[in-house]
């Protein structure tokens, strides 16, 4: 499967474009400010619904319209599919996959897979580990689709004991109805520990090579950090029948996944606390890099890479690292000021898109003097 075109309307600084893109890579070149950036975000927003920028959709419409619509074509082994999104404010958007009015883009099988690098999604490295364990979630959803359920049993069972606990605490049911919730939180929650187990050892020893073939040295590693220590549901109960009385003063349960994080590190350090600024935006780039990976060796399907800006912060020889495993497998779209900074922009294989004045136009080399 592989997206063939974009086409949007009153989309941030657009107001129309149409793209086709390359089978391979896309480089978008443009000055500061063209509009680069908002034509990734536009293709994100067209295959999963959502803006990788923000959460407030009224964003997107472009200044003095009242409505955005973006569409993706694809093509896969059964032929070509479309989707679109279209947002106007007050109103709910409008989802459809082939025509037909859809929930979520997210649940439309076979839709693309997309996987975006922006400076702001640095916060998956600094941030929260709330942020991580979301990301988490969604290297395991797109490995496993099928799995997704694992955590919305666990979100279930959680807010049931949550809610339980209350009542207990306010003396409005006995203690002991506590425990059937324990038993079922802690079912879900060693299969959600399991899952992103999985997740993070199909993705650790890619990143490691990854990380270290961009050049982030001192031994880079992700690992799984779960909160519990039990290996069974049996010892997720103890656990939680240990933590009870903190659990009931605080009116809701503090141990469990709902509290694990994913520590990235160089020489055994978090680079969230001790790392660089360009070694936080090589670590995540190898984190992209190799959940692509881990995805592609597991699934008959290649998330397309979205990275802005990416390779201003790089010199030559990482530039031309990070070309070349892009040109390994799937589908990529980079943005970039400067076409020289990307290693063999100008090949015949690499699509060239020229972002000025508001519009996008193919950029034929060729035709330049
Ligand atoms: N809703 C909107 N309507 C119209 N223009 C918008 C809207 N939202 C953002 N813009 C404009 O989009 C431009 C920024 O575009 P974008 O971030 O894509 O640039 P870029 O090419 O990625 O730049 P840089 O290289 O500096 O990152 C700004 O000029 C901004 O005013």
């Amino acid at each position: 499967m592989r997206v063939v075109r974009l086409s949007l309307r009153n989309f941030r600084s657009y107001e129309s474009a149409d793209v086709e893109l390359g089978a391979g890579l896309t480089v978008v070149t443009g000055r500061n400010g063209a509009g680069k950036t908002n034509l990734l975000d536009a293709l994100y927003f067209g295959c999963t619904g959502r803006s990788a920028r923000t959460t407030n959709d009224r964003e997107l419409v472009r200044f003095g319209q009242k409505v955005t619509r973006v569409e993706v074509e694809t093509e896969a082994d059964d032929g070509p599919h479309r989707l679109s999104v279209g947002f106007e404010a007050g109103q709910p958007k409008r989802l459809t996959a082939d025509g037909v009015r859809v929930e979520r883009l997210l649940d439309v099988p076979g839709r693309p897979l997309v996987s975006v690098f922006l400076p702001d999604r640095l916060e998956l490295v600094k941030g929260t580990p709330s942020l991580r364990r979301a990301h988490v979630d969604q290297v395991v959803a797109a490995l496993w689709p099928a799995r997704t359920t694992t955590r919305r049993g666990y979100a279930q069972a959680l807010a049931q004991r949550n809610a339980l606990l209350t009542r207990v605490r306010d003396g409005a049911v006995s203690p002991t109805s506590l425990a059937a919730w324990d038993r079922e939180l802690a079912r879900h929650g060693i299969a959600l520990m399991a899952d992103r187990a999985a997740a993070i050892d199909a993705v650790a020893e890619r990143f490691g090579a990854i990380a270290a073939d961009l050049g982030l040295d001192g031994d880079p590693r992700v690992a799984y950090r779960p909160r519990s220590k039990a290996t069974d549901a049996d010892g997720l109960v103890a656990e939680l029948e240990e933590r009870r009385t903190s659990d009931l003063e605080r009116g809701f349960s503090g141990h469990g996944p709902h509290r694990d994080d994913l520590a990235l590190t160089r020489d055994g350090r978090e680079l969230r606390a001790y790392g660089s600024q360009g070694q936080q935006r090589l670590a995540l780039l190898a984190l992209l890099l190799a959940e692509r990976e881990a995805i592609a060796a597991t699934r008959d399907a290649v998330p397309v890479m979205l990275l802005d800006d990416v390779m201003s912060e790089l010199d030559r020889e990482r530039r031309g690292r990070l070309v070349e495993l892009l040109r390994g497998v799937g589908q990529s779209v980079v943005t970039t000021t400067d076409l020289e900074h990307v290693p063999g922009g100008d090949g015949a294989d690499v699509r060239r898109l020229r972002v000025e004045d508001g519009e996008v136009r193919a950029d034929d080399l060729r035709e330049q003097p």
